[in-house]
């Protein structure tokens, strides 16, 4: 039984007033069956409540973890990863920790009906989408969730194996791990042992390099759960944090910057708690994965410089968010790849022959339904291109059109723009993804399947294929065709735009290649190097939904 499963789980409103302990049993066993018939009345209750306005469902995290009273890991850290991705987050305690930078002095696990009872309040009534699991002190635990879940399903289970903290003290009796193995992995969705974690699931194998993490994370797998993350935080002498994801077929390298700080105290559980934040709204796993280490990348880079305790390990900062500009302002929640549809690509060369300036052509374009624009200026002076580049981007946010920055980083980040488009020799995309935060756009040129994985795997939030037709807006470019363009398509789970010799003439002939990921064509010169930006681009829209509109008649 792998992934827990698909009903959203729900169950009348039960008397919990005031009580302590002991609920019967059976009661809530009844309440499966109950399931969708209660979210319907229970949503028409909150419409007439709400005045008609609509019920607003939050997505929703069950963190079933130990309690750290330094607040860096454990049920804290869950809470505030959440918080910070939007998420609600409900909380069953395990065990209370005495616990701060320099290790853990005491433990005291809640008696195992405790939890139970824990459990039983909030799956009854609340509307989980996911349990993350944390320290689970014993084997008794293990059992306890595992009836509470097969009572009450919920979308995703996310097994965080925590044995022992980094300072060293044991977190779960050793009994623990036969619960993991023989009982919870094989109801999760994911499971995240870090080096030692993956060791001790494995009976002691060493797992020392990048090759061990991922025959160990495949060893992982076959007890059970769909995806295996090894995390790789305590390869303290690699440039990189690198962390392998298993998805049942293939080995994910996942390459993010290695922090040099000393607060890194719950990582692990920030970890786990944002993949399950991610799965809660709905993101797939593997970018639930990605977006959750660019979460923790980008929080330890804010906060390395904190000092809290005197112990060798101090926490970070979750909530950077409303602390800093950089991670905040004017991001979007999330890429809509539906913008890709006419994308335009403004050239300076063009500008300069047509007697435009670049603040005309964007708006131009825009007027023509263009509903993307990225600036390509390759021989402007920076600070010329800095004012041009925010003079637009007030043009695109007051039209509510993402604006993105050829290859310059630098500029992207002066003027705020939505993201960044690189090249195969520009800044590797995940370096620019490092530079920018987990929430902007990046998109990446590549013509082969190779390119494309590689791509996904750096962060990168579509992909750019070309040139489909010749051009000659690139010297030197080679062109792919269609049959390039779909193979690309097919290899990747990115949405894809094609670039390269496309106008309205053949932008059918682009879009009629039938692939679900293919959504929309981006153009050079059939919009700027021609007398009137605003009806060649009406004229290509045309064209593009023409397609579209085949392309369902014919499903
Ligand atoms: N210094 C660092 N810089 C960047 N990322 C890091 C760093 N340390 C850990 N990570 C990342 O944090 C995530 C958690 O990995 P880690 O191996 O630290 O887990 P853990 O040992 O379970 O953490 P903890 O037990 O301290 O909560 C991984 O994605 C890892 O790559
Ligand atoms: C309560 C708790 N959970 C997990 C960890 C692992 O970081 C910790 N140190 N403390
Ligand atoms: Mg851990």
């Amino acid at each position: 039984m792998a992934a827990v499963f698909l009903s959203l789980p729900s169950a009348p409103n039960l008397p919990l007033t005031a009580r302590v302990h002991a609920v019967p049993r059976g009661v809530f066993v009844a309440r499966a069956s109950a399931r969708a018939p209660t979210i319907t009345a229970m949503s028409e209750a909150t419409d007439a409540e709400t005045g008609g306005r609509g019920r607003r469902k939050m997505p929703h995290v069950l963190t079933v973890a130990g309690s750290d009273s330094g607040a860096g890991a454990g049920i804290q850290a869950d809470i505030k990863a959440c918080g910070a991705l939007g998420v609600y987050c409900s909380s069953v305690i395990t065990a209370v920790t005495a616990q701060n930078t320099v290790g853990v002095q005491g433990v005291h696990p809640v008696p195992e009906e405790f939890v139970a009872e824990q459990l039983r309040s909030v799956l009854s009534d609340m509307e989980v989408d996911v349990v993350k699991t944390g320290m689970l002190p014993s084997v008794g635990v293990v059992k306890v969730l595992c009836h509470s879940l097969k009572d009450f399903p919920v979308r995703a289970l996310v097994v965080d194996p925590v044995m022992v903290s980094t300072s060293g003290d044991i977190l779960s009796e050793p009994s623990t791990l036969a619960g993991y193995r023989n009982e919870l992995f094989a109801m999760a969705d994911i499971v995240t042992p870090n080096l030692k974690e993956a060791s001790a699931l494995l009976g002691g194998v060493s797992v020392r390099t990048v090759a061990d993490m991922c025959s160990a994370a495949k060893s992982i797998h076959n007890l059970g759960p769909r995806y295996v993350l090894v995390k790789g935080g305590d390869f303290s002498d690699s440039s990189d944090a690198i962390d392998i994801l298993f998805d049942g077929e293939e080995c994910h390298e996942l390459y993010g910057a290695r922090i040099k700080t000393r607060n890194t105290h719950g990582t692990g559980c920030t970890l786990a708690s944002c993949i399950a934040a991610e799965l809660a709204k709905g993101t797939p796993m593997l970018q639930a994965v990605q977006a959750a280490k660019a979460f923790v990348e980008t929080a330890l880079n804010y906060s390395k410089d904190i000092v809290m305790g005197s112990g060798p390990q101090g926490p970070f900062d979750h909530l950077f968010r409303l602390k800093s500009q950089n991670y905040n302002v004017g991001q979007k929640l999330q890429f809509d790849a539906n913008d890709l549809f006419l994308y335009a690509v403004t050239d300076s060369g063009m500008n300069k022959k047509w007697g435009r300036s670049i603040t005309d052509a964007v708006k131009a374009s825009i007027e023509g339904g263009a509903t993307i624009i990225q600036l390509r200026e390759k021989d402007a002076e920076t600070r010329n291109f800095v004012e041009a580049a925010m003079a637009c981007m007030e043009i695109c946010r007051s039209h509510g059109v993402p604006l993105l920055i050829n290859d310059r980083v630098d500029v992207a980040l002066a003027c705020d723009a939505d993201g960044v488009h690189v090249g195969q020799s520009d800044m590797p995309a995940r370096v620019v993804r490092r530079l920018l935060g987990p929430r902007k756009i990046i998109g990446v040129s590549c013509k082969t399947p190779a390119q494309a994985e590689q791509a996904w795997i750096d962060g990168a939030d579509y992909i750019g294929c070309g040139g489909v037709f010749p051009t000659t807006t690139k010297e030197n470019n080679l062109t792919v065709g269609l049959n390039g363009l779909k193979a690309v398509c097919l290899a990747s789970k990115l949405p894809v735009v094609a670039i390269g010799g496309i106008g309205p003439g053949n932008a059918r002939s682009v879009m009629e290649i039938g692939v679900p990921n293919l959504k929309g064509v981006a153009v050079v010169s059939a919009l700027f190097d021609r007398e009137s930006i605003v009806s060649e681009a009406q004229r290509l829209r045309s064209a593009l939904m023409d397609a579209s509109s085949r392309a369902r008649l014919s499903v």
